[in-house]
């Protein structure tokens, strides 16, 4: 585990660029802003080039896409391609809703990407394995969640985090399971977002993209967690800023101190 990737991210102040949604947007560039990166939204292709060059990484959130976005988004894709900026791919919901698999497949297609970040229901649409997805929600499916992150990070040619109760990082060969959690992430709508966000910066350091993932994946969770511990009552309201606050405040000490995780 990279755990120096933290102080670089704090040092480097990556800019992150990120296509949103507009249900998380403020958590997202909060938690961007929290960590250390610089955030920068954007749905305008007109400007898709400038916003690729001038940041260190992009992250595609498919939350709430328009089919006019997609022109854009593609852009913003095929910029990234061109300028060997890292992207992180969010592919919400298309476990749930077969348009959205369809566009996110077709998005795949046409430019690559460095890491997808979904929960079980959506890794596995993406990897074609059976599984009961729920809306924006991982949903229930009796697959090996390893080996469906696996298959897809060797089918896309990318690193997989799969987020779960544990998270699953893998680039087709090896694999880190994170263990660290709290219930609290389940009732904050935002929190899987902030993940993949949070990726994007520690990727805009220009580390190794599994290196990255995995130490954005374990921070994301230690913070997490020690903010549900700190709660004198655990209250969904006041976990999103809690947790805004924590990844302001947690460093590498904490990190090595709490995380809970093994690398394979
Ligand atoms: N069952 C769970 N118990 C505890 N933490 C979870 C659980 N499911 C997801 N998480 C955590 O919630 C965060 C968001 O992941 P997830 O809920 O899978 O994404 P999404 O919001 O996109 O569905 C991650 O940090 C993940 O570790
Ligand atoms: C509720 C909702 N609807 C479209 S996007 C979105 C937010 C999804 O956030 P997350 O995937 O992080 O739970
Ligand atoms: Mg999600």
């Amino acid at each position: 585990m990279k755990f120096e990737l933290l102080d670089q991210v704090r040092t480097q102040n990556p800019i992150a660029f990120n296509i949103s949604n507009f249900v998380t947007v403020q958590d997202v560039a909060n938690g961007i802003n929290a960590i250390g990166g610089s955030p920068i939204m954007s749905e305008e292709i007109n400007e898709a080039n400038a916003m690729v060059q001038m940041s260190n990484s992009v992250t595609i959130n498919l939350g709430a896409f328009t089919e006019a976005q997609l022109d854009q988004i593609k852009a913003v894709g095929l910029a990234a391609q061109d300028n060997f900026k890292p992207v992180v791919l969010d592919p919400v919901a298309v476990g749930a809703v077969a348009y959205r698999l369809e566009r996110c497949n077709q998005l795949l297609d046409e430019f690559p990407v460095t890491v997808i970040r979904g929960n079980a229901g959506e890794v596995a649409a993406l990897a074609d394995v059976e599984w009961q997805s729920k809306g924006i929600d991982a949903g229930d499916g009796n697959a090996d969640v390893v080996a469906m992150a696996k298959a897809l990070a060797n089918k896309r040619n990318c690193v997989v985090v799969l987020s779960g109760k544990t998270d699953v990082i893998t680039d087709g060969s090896r694999v880190t399971q994170v263990y660290n959690q709290t219930d609290l992430f389940k009732l904050h709508v935002g929190s899987g977002d902030m993940l993949s966000s949070t990726i994007g910066v520690f990727l805009g350091t220009g580390a190794d993209p599994y290196e990255a993932a995995q130490m954005a994946s374990l921070t994301f969770a230690v913070a997490g967690q020690v903010v549900a511990n700190k709660m004198e009552q655990p209250l969904a309201g006041s976990f999103g800023p809690r947790l805004i606050d924590e990844l302001y405040l947690i460093n590498k000490s904490t990190v090595e101190a709490v995380g809970d995780f093994k690398e394979g």
